[in-house]
C-alpha cells in the first residue's frame, strides 16, 4: 500500500472532492498517531502541538511548514500561542472537514526535520 507520505495532495476545489466520515478518518489515524482527531463547530480537524524552544524558532518552524504546504497546494492553520507552543490543525476548508489531503499533510509535517527547534520535553 502507498503509504501518506507518498502521495502527493490534490486541489481541494474539485467538485468531486467530500468530507470523509469520521469512520474513514479513525482508520487513517495510525498512520498520523502524533496527531489528535478533534471535532470543532461540526468539523472534524486534525490538531498537534509541539513546545518550541524560542519565539523565533517557532517562526522557523512555521516556514519550514509554509513551503511544504505550498509545494502540496494544501495550508494548515498555524497557531503560535503562549510564546512556546506550537499547534497546527488541518482540515480542508472548502469541504468543511477532512479529506485524505489532511493526512498527506500531516504525515509529511511529521517527517520533517525540525528537531534542533523543538523542546526535548514539554517540561523543559
Ligand atoms: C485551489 C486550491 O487547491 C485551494 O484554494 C486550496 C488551497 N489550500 C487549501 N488548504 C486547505 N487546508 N483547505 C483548502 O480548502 C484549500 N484550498
Amino acid at each position: 500500500m502507498q503509504g501518506l507520505r507518498d502521495k502527493k495532495c490534490v486541489p481541494c476545489n474539485l467538485k468531486e472532492l467530500r468530507p470523509m466520515t469520521e469512520d474513514a478518518a479513525h482508520t487513517l489515524m495510525p498512520q498520523v498517531s502524533e496527531w489528535n482527531l478533534v471535532k470543532e463547530d461540526g468539523i472534524f480537524k486534525l490538531k498537534r502541538t509541539w513546545k518550541v524552544k524560542t519565539f523565533t524558532k517557532g517562526l522557523e518552524f512555521f516556514k519550514i511548514v509554509a513551503d511544504l504546504a505550498e509545494s502540496e497546494g494544501h495550508h494548515p492553520d498555524l497557531h503560535l500561542v503562549g510564546w512556546n507552543n506550537v499547534t497546527i490543525e488541518i482540515w480542508t476548508h472548502a469541504v468543511g472537514g477532512l479529506t485524505e489531503n489532511d493526512f498527506i499533510l500531516a504525515a509529511k509535517i511529521d517527517k520533517l526535520n525540525v528537531n534542533d527547534l523543538l523542546r526535548r520535553k514539554p517540561s523543559d
